[in-house]
């Protein structure tokens, strides 16, 4: 059995923390947020973000990053996309050379346009790095509801060994070697979910859901080759997958901020009222510069930035995409 420290205590850090003790690890969790630690301590579960699930005795709530750490064996990093870096940053004086890091943010950094992996590599070339993503609503894998994910790693052993380490039988783990794909599929996926939000809120049906759903995944490709990634790895659970699950499903924040977008409600107002990290408000801005620096068209991603940024409402972006130019579907 490993030591596992996880740093950040949200539904999805406390979700894995929860798989990863029941199989009888020994976990750490912390946070920055030092109220949300006290009250996890005091009552033994993660009454602000997945409440109603108690912590196994080998669950320990510490109050730093440096406690968390102390004698890892695996470091997982689940902070929101945007604050990876500072997460990161503050542990890398503490990672050893025998320490693997996990990562399950999906997002791309604003402003610089990378993704996790090239922040940990930038800040720690040596980094033992894995991404972990794939259709995983932290209110299912909390409660033991059988799961998939892919682990993806350059350094295929290293993905082996989180696989080996992280696998139930409840929690399946498939492996990949493909980094960019796995961690752009992971982050795209979510403005593709705020979309299929925004178009129920309106009140249109599963059609219209179907057709953002398939185009969606055609300019997440498009996007991603562009970048390096295997096509293939978008036919898979941290691409297709994940598209799914979030795009249908009601535990999904970006789906149901992207819902009250839709009703009418105000973009900043509908992401406060989710109340947890809502990663596609960040990731279609940093996509939409993303595809305008690689000269990439993304026509979905740039209605849902449009939207986002209140320059156009949402029925106006159906407007849009249903009036573009005719094209052959199989012209990628
Ligand atoms: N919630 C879910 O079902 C899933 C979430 N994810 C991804 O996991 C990431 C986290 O999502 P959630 O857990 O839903 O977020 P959340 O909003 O529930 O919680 C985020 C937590 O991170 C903490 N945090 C922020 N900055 C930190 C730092 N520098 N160091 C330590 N902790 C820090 C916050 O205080 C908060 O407790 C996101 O990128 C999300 O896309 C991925 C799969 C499933
Ligand atoms: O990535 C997720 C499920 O796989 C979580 O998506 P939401 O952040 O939209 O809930």
């Amino acid at each position: 059995m490993k030591n596992i420290a996880v740093i950040g205590a949200g539904s999805w850090g406390t979700a894995l923390a929860l798989t990863l003790s029941n199989k009888g690890h020994q976990v750490k969790i912390c946070d920055v947020d030092r109220e949300h630690i006290r009250e996890m301590r005091e009552h033994r579960e993660n009454v602000k973000y997945l409440p109603g699930i108690p912590f196994n005795d080998n669950l320990a709530v510490v109050g730093s990053t440096e406690e968390a750490m102390e004698g890892a064996d695996i470091v997982l990093f689940s902070a929101p996309a945007q604050h990876f870096r500072d997460a990161f940053e503050h542990a890398v004086p503490l990672i050893e050379d025998s320490m693997v890091v996990v990562n399950v943010a999906k997002g791309i950094e604003q402003g610089t346009l990378m993704r996790m992996s090239e922040i940990a590599t930038l800040l720690k070339p040596d980094v033992k790095y894995v991404a972990l993503s794939g259709p995983s609503h932290a209110e299912e894998v909390g409660r033991f509801m059988p799961t998939t994910v892919a682990v993806a790693s350059k350094d295929m052993k290293l993905a082996e060994y989180i696989q080996d380490e992280f696998m139930t039988d409840r929690f399946r783990v498939y492996t990949n070697s493909d980094v960019c794909g796995v961690e752009l599929g992971g982050a795209l996926k979510n403005i593709i979910a705020l979309g299929a939000g925004i178009s129920d809120g309106i009140g249109f049906g599963d059609n219209a859901k179907a057709a953002l759903m398939t185009r969606g995944i055609t300019e997440m490709k498009r996007l991603g080759v562009s970048l390096g990634a295997d096509p293939e790895t978008f036919a898979g659970l941290t691409g297709v997958g994940d598209l799914i699950v979030t795009c249908t499903s009601m535990h999904s924040r970006n789906r149901r901020c992207g819902i009250m977008i839709g009703e009418g409600v105000r973009p900043s107002e509908a992401t406060k009222k989710v109340g947890m990290v809502v990663e596609g408000m960040f990731t279609t801005v940093a996509a939409y510069e993303l595809a305008k620096r690689v000269g990439v068209e993304m026509p979905i991603t740039e209605c849902i930035y449009e939207c986002i940024n209140e320059r156009i409402d949402a029925r106006e972006a159906v407007e849009i995409l249903m009036g573009r130019d005719k094209k052959n579907e199989m012209h990628i």
